[in-house]
């Protein structure tokens, strides 16, 4: 059900997670080919039509990133494979080669087979100076190379309740959308962003509903966003998202992005089909 007077968003769903740096390397090997064949056994039988609305993404480390997606290539399409797993990188450099020591090359990803690129986690932006200026060099290298950026955005401190708590994270969050928004050119180029308020990363709950809905509201708003094609922009809403938060974030969001409530491939399968469902 969509929210009164809204008509229904036209895009696909999409549920993913990133593993951060917390796996070691058997672990994402073991995660990868338990979480694929999981979806497989356990979207039984609803695995087509959940397969034709609703996409799948993993953010394995770098290392890891091509060993994962070999593995799935490996799988049927639809039958959690490639084809319906995105694989994504962590992070890229805005340029496609060069001397830039120890950075990764959109144009290398996209060449492995990385559909999606991940950018400006509140990770990176707190401990590796990540700006909203690199940030969106990055996304337009990510697009220029035919891959999907994935954008954090999120206020830093939690609000206070009310109106002007929302105010003051919408204004912190605008300022991050804006920003990739103007970087990517291509009205109609594929983009998600993700809504990751700060202070609810590693937290022991998501943030609450209501200021969710209240600030993601209010980027679908935004002049920028709607000059955008419609679907071609989706948002996700993570920091501390699992199983059982989907159905109450739906009339505004179009998908979650997972952390630590994703490490037991079964608790991630059942929020993918919480996603597809809801
Ligand atoms: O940062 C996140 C996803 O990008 C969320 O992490 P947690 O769900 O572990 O808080």
């Amino acid at each position: 059900m969509s929210t009164p007077g809204r008509p229904p968003r036209k895009c696909r769903r999409i549920v993913g997670v990133s593993t951060k740096m917390y796996f070691s390397a058997d672990k994402t090997t073991n995660f990868t080919s338990t979480f694929s064949s999981n979806l497989n056994d356990l979207l039984e039988p609803e695995r087509l039509k959940i397969a034709s609305t609703t996409d799948v993404f993993i953010i394995p480390d770098f290392i890891q990133l091509r060993g994962v997606i070999d593995s799935l290539r490996s799988r049927p399409p639809n039958l959690g494979g490639t084809e319906s797993i995105l694989v994504g990188a962590q992070d890229c450099h805005w340029e496609d080669y060069g001397s830039f020591t120890g950075e990764v090359s959109p144009a290398v990803l996209a060449a492995v087979g990385c559909r999606i690129v991940e950018l400006g986690h509140a990770e990176r932006r707190r401990l590796f100076g990540e700006t909203d200026e690199t940030t969106a060099k990055k996304a337009a290298a990510v697009v220029r190379n035919g891959m999907i950026p994935l954008v954090c955005v999120g206020e830093v401190s939690q609000p206070q309740v009310g109106t002007e708590g929302l105010e003051k994270a919408v204004e912190e969050v605008m300022v991050q959308v804006r920003s990739v928004l103007a970087a990517i050119a291509d009205k109609e180029a594929e983009v998600i962003l993700a809504y990751e308020p700060v202070w609810a990363i590693g937290a022991s709950e998501p943030a609450g509903v209501d200021h969710v809905l209240g600030v993601v509201r209010r980027i679908r708003e935004n002049e920028e966003f709607q000059a955008r094609m419609e679907g071609s922009v989706r948002i996700l809403y993570g920091g501390s998202a699992g199983p059982g938060l989907f159905d109450k974030l739906k009339s505004e969001l179009d998908g979650l992005f997972l952390g630590r409530f994703a490490h037991d491939p079964e608790q991630f399968v059942k929020t993918i089909r919480e996603v597809a469902e809801a």
